[in-house]
């Protein structure tokens, strides 16, 4: 069973009197421990695809499953707690807390969790993606491609099945940029995750297990 899939899915845009079809009916679907990297032109419903998977959007059309459940027409209050529970997010520019430290950054996603192991577990994550000895600095103390790891480590603080992640190495250069994908890579199979990756980035493609090129709100 796939842990994300979409059927025929259409997304209109109402925009005054004009109506933008961003997606034309796809269908989509990632597996536990595969990394799938979506690609395609500007303006090609990448996005808006990324929406529909994240539970941020509800399709116009067609129907939306994660792990098995129908969550085309969920609630607002189911959507947030399906995001919370099974999804995870890495943004090109971190979106880390300024004024808390890499921990408690880490920690954030799960501060309504009574689980007193949240803040082992946030340290525990962090020395997986090497930040064992930055533990208390802040964003700012820290360099791009250590933030993005702050923030990859934050996606997996609720134990997600799906990583989503909007061009996770847009703001890093080449080199620190290869890092975060090995980094990427390893805790796909370590976590035995889905991890859909949008982005513009060649060398992304060289560690996906597949490639989906969006054309048009068209997969080809
Ligand atoms: N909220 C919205 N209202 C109206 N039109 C929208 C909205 N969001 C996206 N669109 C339109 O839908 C189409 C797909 O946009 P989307 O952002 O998904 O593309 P993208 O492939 O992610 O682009 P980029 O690579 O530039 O980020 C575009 O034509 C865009 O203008």
């Amino acid at each position: 069973m796939s842990v994300i899939e979409l059927d025929s899915v259409v997304k209109r845009y109402e925009s005054g009197p004009e109506t933008v079809v961003a997606l034309k009916g796809v269908d989509f679907h990632a597996e536990r421990g595969e990394m799938v990297v979506v690609t395609g032109p500007s303006g090609s419903g990448k996005s808006t695809m990324l929406n529909m998977i994240g539970l941020l959007d509800a399709p116009s059309e067609g129907t939306v499953h994660l792990d098995g459940r129908d969550v085309t027409d969920a609630s607002e209050d189911e959507r947030t707690e399906e995001r919370r529970s099974e999804l995870g997010f890495v943004f090109q520019d971190f979106h880390l807390l300024p004024m808390l430290n890499a921990v408690e950054n880490v920690e954030l996603p799960s501060m309504w969790d009574t689980d007193v192991d949240r803040h082992e577990r946030a340290i525990a994550l962090l020395k997986r993606v090497g930040l064992g000895e930055r533990l208390d600095h802040t964003p700012d103390e820290l360099s791009g491609g250590q933030q993005q790891r702050v923030a990859i480590a934050r996606s997996l603080i609720n134990e997600p099945d799906v990583l989503l992640a909007d061009e996770p190495t847009g703001n890093l250069d080449q080199a620190t940029g290869r890092t975060i994908l090995d980094e990427m890579a390893r805790l796909k199979e370590e976590e035995n995750i889905a991890i859909v990756a949008i982005t513009h980035d060649e060398q992304m493609a060289a560690y996906a297990d597949r490639v989906v090129r969006i054309v048009d709100g068209v997969v080809q």
